[in-house]
C-alpha cells in the first residue's frame, strides 16, 4: 500500500487538492475530520480537554466551542502545545483505524491529508510527500476570506505552524497553488500520474493483496519443506 502524505500550510489548498484526489477515485484520510471526531462530546479527547481547559470552553449543548478554543490556543503557544499533547494519541489512533479500514477494502494508493504531518513526525509513514504551497500574501488573503477572521487572528494561525517554505524543502512533490483553480487542475494531473505509478515491491507487500500473496507463499514453502523432511 502507498500512503501519500498531503500537507501544507493553513489555507494553502490541501482540502482543494484532496477533493481532486477523491474526484479521481483515490480515497483520502482527513486528519482534520479525525481531530473533530476525537473532540466530540463525551469522547476520551473531550474529557481530557475539558479537564485541562475548564468548562468555559463548552457551548450550552456540551460540545466544545471550537471558535473559543481556537482563539485561546492560537494566541498562546503553551496552551496550543498542551492541546496537541492531549489530543495527539487520539488523533494518531483515529488515523490508524481509518487507514486500516481502507487497507481492508483493498485500496493500493491512499492519501493522508494532514496539516501537521512534519510537526507530528508522521512524515516517516508516508511516501511520497506532497506539499501544497502558496505565496504568503495569497495564503493570508485566502484564509481571511474563507474564515472571515481578522488579519491578527489569521497571522496567529499561520505562525502556529512550521513555516511553509521549510515544509517545501521537505517535500518530494511541491504543488504551487498561488495561481488559479485551472492552473491547479493542470498541475494536479501530473501529480496524479506520479502517485498512480505501479507499486514498488515493498509497497505491494504492504497492500492487502500483497499480504495475501506473501502468506500463500509462506504456507506453500512450509508444506514443501515438510514433504522434503
Ligand atoms: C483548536 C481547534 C478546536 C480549532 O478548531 P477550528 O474549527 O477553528 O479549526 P479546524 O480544526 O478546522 O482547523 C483548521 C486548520 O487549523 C490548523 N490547525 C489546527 N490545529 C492546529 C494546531 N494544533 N497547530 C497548528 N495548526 C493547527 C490546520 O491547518 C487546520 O487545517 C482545532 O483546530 C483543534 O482541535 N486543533 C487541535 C487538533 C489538531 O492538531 N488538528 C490538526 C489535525 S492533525
Ligand atoms: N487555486 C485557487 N484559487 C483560488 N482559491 C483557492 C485556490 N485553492 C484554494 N482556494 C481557496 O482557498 C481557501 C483555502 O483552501 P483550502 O480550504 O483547500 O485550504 P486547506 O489547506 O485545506 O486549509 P486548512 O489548513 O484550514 O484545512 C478556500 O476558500 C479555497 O476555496
Amino acid at each position: 500500500m502507498r500512503i501519500v502524505g498531503l500537507t501544507g500550510g493553513i489555507a494553502s489548498g490541501k482540502s482543494t487538492v484532496s477533493n481532486l484526489f477523491k474526484l479521481h477515485g483515490v480515497p483520502v484520510v482527513d486528519a482534520d475530520l479525525v481531530a473533530r471526531d476525537v473532540l466530540k462530546k463525551g469522547t476520551g479527547g473531550w474529557k481530557k480537554v475539558v479537564a485541562a481547559f475548564g468548562e468555559d470552553i463548552l457551548r450550552d449543548d456540551g460540545e466544545v466551542d471550537r471558535a473559543k478554543l481556537g482563539h485561546i490556543v492560537f494566541s498562546d503557544p503553551d496552551k496550543r502545545q498542551l492541546l496537541n499533547r492531549l489530543l495527539a494519541p487520539f488523533i494518531s489512533s483515529g488515523i490508524f483505524w481509518e487507514i486500516l479500514k481502507l487497507w481492508m477494502k483493498g485500496y493500493k494508493v491512499i492519501v493522508l491529508d494532514i496539516p501537521l504531518l512534519f510537526e507530528a513526525k508522521m512524515d516517516k509513514w508516508t511516501n511520497p510527500i506532497i506539499v501544497v504551497w502558496v505565496d504568503p500574501e495569497t495564503q493570508l488573503q485566502r484564509l481571511m476570506a474563507r474564515d472571515g477572521t481578522s488579519i491578527e487572528e489569521a497571522k496567529n494561525r499561520i505562525q502556529a505552524q512550521m513555516p511553509l517554505d521549510l515544509k517545501k524543502t521537505k517535500a518530494d512533490i511541491v504543488i504551487d497553488n498561488t495561481g488559479s483553480q485551472e492552473e491547479l487542475n493542470e498541475h494536479f494531473q501530473r501529480v496524479l500520474a506520479h502517485v498512480s505509478k505501479p507499486l514498488t515491491w515493498s509497497e505491494f507487500l504492504l497492500s492487502r493483496h500483497g499480504a495475501f500473496v506473501a502468506s500463500i507463499l509462506v504456507f506453500a514453502g512450509v508444506i514443501i519443506c515438510r514433504k522434503n523432511l
